[in-house]
């Protein structure tokens, strides 16, 4: 049985799959993203399951993406920002090593806002993106065992806070 790294959790726009490449990369392991397996095990884009299935649908897809990725593989793990919202992925997460990638408003509408393979914020990505927020906040805070901000860094830099708040450096 392995185990992840690191698995990261945030909002949309947070860079969870941007850090998490470069970080893999810093740490000489392997990286898989919940998204990625989720696409390629049912053969079509997120939003297509949005549209097809419904949300329900694509979150008990993800539950199951998230089961067998912390179950069988020892890399750097990024979930979909909204993995948290499922109590049975939670449960999941508990005792990993979670850090929730934090990012403000403005960033994160700058970061992704008009694009449009996130559905959730397809129609107003503003206010959307703070709806989400608030009820997911403490969910992020809940899972997570650091907090790292990601507003006014790299992904370079937000990978090398990772490692300091994760104590992977030199490890
Ligand atoms: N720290 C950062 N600073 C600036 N842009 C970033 C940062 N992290 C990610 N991005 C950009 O934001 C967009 C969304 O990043 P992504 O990694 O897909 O986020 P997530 O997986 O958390 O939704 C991408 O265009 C990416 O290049
Ligand atoms: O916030 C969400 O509910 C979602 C975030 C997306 O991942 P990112 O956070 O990587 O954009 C993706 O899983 C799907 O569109 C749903
Ligand atoms: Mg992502």
């Amino acid at each position: 049985m392995t185990a992840p790294a690191v698995v990261l959790v945030g909002p949309p726009g947070a860079g969870k799959t941007t850090v998490g490449r470069i970080l893999a990369d810093r740490l000489g392991v392997g990286y898989r993203d919940t998204d990625a397996d989720i696409e390629a095990g049912a053969g079509k884009p997120i939003p297509d399951i949005f549209i097809d299935q419904g949300e329900p649908h694509f979150r008990a897809l993800e539950r199951a993406a998230v089961r067998d990725a912390l179950a069988g593989h020892d890399g750097v793990l990024s979930l979909g920002g909204g993995a948290v919202m499922d109590d049975g992925t939670r449960a999941l997460l508990a005792g990993m090593p979670v850090v929730f990638l934090e990012v403000g408003l403005h960033a994160a509408v700058h970061r992704v806002g008009l694009d449009a393979p996130r559905p959730l914020l397809a129609v107003n990505p503003r206010q959307s993106w703070r709806e989400l927020m608030e009820a997911r906040r403490p969910l992020y805070t809940e899972v997570a065992r650091a907090v790292v901000g990601t507003d006014d860094r790299t992904p370079e830099d937000v990978a090398d806070a990772i490692l300091d708040a994760l104590q992977l450096k030199d490890a």
